[in-house]
C-alpha cells in the first residue's frame, strides 16, 4: 500500500496492491495501522457509505462544518470517476485550490480528503459506484456545499457544463466567495 502526497500535502492518494490470480484479485481497500503510521496520527472511521450513478453524474462539492467534520477515504469499486478536493481553510496558501485525481474499479486508487476539504466526483461510466470512509457521522444540519461551477475554482470537468447531472440541492450551492461557513488554516479539527 503506497501512500502519496498530492501538491496539497494534506490530500493523499492511498495505492493498494492489488494480488491477481487466476480466480481474480484480493486487495486489501483499508489498513489503519499503515495509515497511522504514515499519517502519524489515527483517524476514527465510523460510517461506510456507498452511492450508485450513471455516466454525467456529478455530486458535489460537499462538506461538514464542525462539530460533524467530516475526512473521506473514498474509493471506486466499479465503474470510473474524475475525484476532486478543494481547500476551503480560509487563510491556507492553497486555499481555493483543488486536487483532481481519476479514480476507477481498475486503478484502484483512492483519495483521502480531509476535514477542511469540499469534495466531489464527476461519474465517467455508467454504473459506477464509489464508496467511503467517513470519520463524523452524517449530520443533515451540518451539510454544506460549494458550486461546482464556479468559476473562481477553475475545476475542468471533463464533460460540457450542460451534461452534467445535479441533485436539485447541487444545482443551487453558493460559490465559494459567497459562503462563510467555512474553515480556518491552522486549527486542528482533529484535536
Ligand atoms: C451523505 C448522506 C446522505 N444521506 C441521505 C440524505 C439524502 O436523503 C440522500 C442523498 O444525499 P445527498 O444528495 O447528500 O448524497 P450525495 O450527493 O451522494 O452526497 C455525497 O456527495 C459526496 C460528493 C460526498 O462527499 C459525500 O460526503 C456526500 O455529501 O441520502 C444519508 O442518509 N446519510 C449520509 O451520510
Amino acid at each position: 500500500m503506497n501512500f502519496i502526497r498530492t501538491e496539497i500535502e494534506d490530500v493523499v492518494i492511498v495505492e493498494p496492491a492489488i494480488h491477481g490470480d487466476e480466480r481474480g484479485y484480493f486487495v486489501e481497500t483499508f489498513r489503519q495501522d499503515k495509515l497511522s503510521e504514515f499519517l502519524g496520527y489515527t483517524i476514527d472511521f465510523c460510517q461506510d457509505n456507498e452511492s450508485k450513478s450513471s455516466y454525467g453524474v456529478l455530486r458535489g462539492l460537499h462538506y461538514q462544518l464542525p462539530p460533524h467534520a467530516q475526512t473521506k477515504l473514498v474509493r471506486v469499486i466499479q465503474g470510473r470517476v474524475l475525484d476532486v478536493a478543494v481547500d476551503i481553510r480560509k487563510g491556507s496558501p492553497t486555499f481555493g485550490q483543488h486536487v483532481a485525481v481519476e479514480l476507477s474499479g481498475e486503478n484502484k486508487r483512492q483519495l483521502l480528503v480531509p476535514r477542511g476539504f469540499a469534495h466531489a466526483f464527476i461519474v465517467l461510466a455508467d454504473d459506477t459506484i464509489f464508496a467511503y470512509k467517513v470519520d463524523a457521522y452524517y449530520s443533515p444540519e451540518c451539510d454544506r456545499g460549494i458550486s461546482y461551477a464556479d468559476k473562481d475554482l477553475g475545476i475542468e470537468w471533463p464533460m460540457p457544463l450542460e451534461e452534467i447531472k445535479l441533485s436539485e440541492k447541487d444545482t443551487r450551492q453558493p460559490e465559494l466567495y459567497e459562503t462563510d461557513d467555512l474553515f480556518e488554516y491552522g486549527v486542528n479539527y482533529y484535536a
